[in-house]
């Protein structure tokens, strides 16, 4: 059985106050959550928050890292130096990264391995663009970036999150209909049985595009969808809650 997981990707947002009060507020009504809940600020709020959240049962994400580990690579932010100041969770490849900023699947694939080299979990971020799915080639296309995240990784399998994010749902306010998302998520399981057969039911497959109180418990009950990540809606304690209990 696996735990359900809700991750908040802050994004690019926040000021000292505002990540305070979100993070108090998120705490204080964590407790009773049956889920594993995970905040994750902007690189410079990290520590902040790792502080707030001592004692309780949320854990912190960055939302990037570097591949290299230490030495010349100015502005980077090595996995170890994430690990040390508290975080659980790094993610990875999401396709702001991979369409502003040019990340491509080999990158990716790097900074698995750094992320699982300093003990941090990977959520492996995957999805399809409008265009690609018009063509029907999102399944190729969702196929090809997670191979390539998992290169070499068979017997890491159990310590990574996958997350579905096709392209068009994110912040437009279109989701993928839980029929949808439950076919992708499926077919991501089925791919991860040829990267690790003994593991692949372990993974937690979490989707992420437009996710609202409003429809977060009809995905959640699709059988291969095991939580969430979530934009916007985390950047309200009262939806991000109501989130995490629709995925308890
Ligand atoms: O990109 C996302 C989470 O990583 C999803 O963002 P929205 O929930 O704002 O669509």
């Amino acid at each position: 059985m696996r735990k359900s997981l809700v991750a908040g990707n802050w994004k690019l947002n926040g000021s000292v106050e505002s990540v305070q009060a979100l993070t108090s507020g998120v705490v204080s009504q964590a407790s009773e959550l049956d889920v594993d809940v995970v905040l994750c600020p902007v690189f410079i709020h990290l520590d902040r928050v790792s502080a707030a959240l001592v004692n309780s049962n949320v854990t912190l994400g960055a939302q990037n890292c570097s591949a290299e580990l230490e030495g010349a690579y100015t502005g980077e932010v090595s996995p170890g130096m994430l690990q040390e100041i508290g975080c659980r969770y790094v993610i990875l490849g999401h396709s702001e990264r991979r369409s502003l900023f040019s990340e491509t699947d080999q990158d990716v694939s790097a900074k698995v391995k750094a992320a699982l080299g300093a003990g941090l979990v990977p959520i492996i971020c995957v999805g399809e663009t409008l265009e690609e799915r018009e063509q029907s080639r999102a399944e190729e296309i969702v196929e090809a970036q997670l191979l390539a995240a998992l290169d070499g990784l068979s017997k890491d399998l159990g310590s990574v999150v996958v997350a579905y994010e096709p392209v068009w749902a994110i912040g437009t306010g279109l989701t993928a209909t839980p029929e949808q998302a439950q076919s992708m998520h499926a077919f991501i399981r089925a791919v991860l049985t040829k990267v690790s057969q003994d593991d692949s039911e372990k993974v937690r497959i979490l989707y992420g595009g437009s996710v609202k109180p409003e429809n977060a418990s009809d995905l959640f009950s699709q059988a291969d969808i095991d939580g969430g990540l979530i934009g916007g809606a985390s950047l309200k304690v009262d939806d991000f809650i109501a989130i995490c209990k629709a995925a308890g």
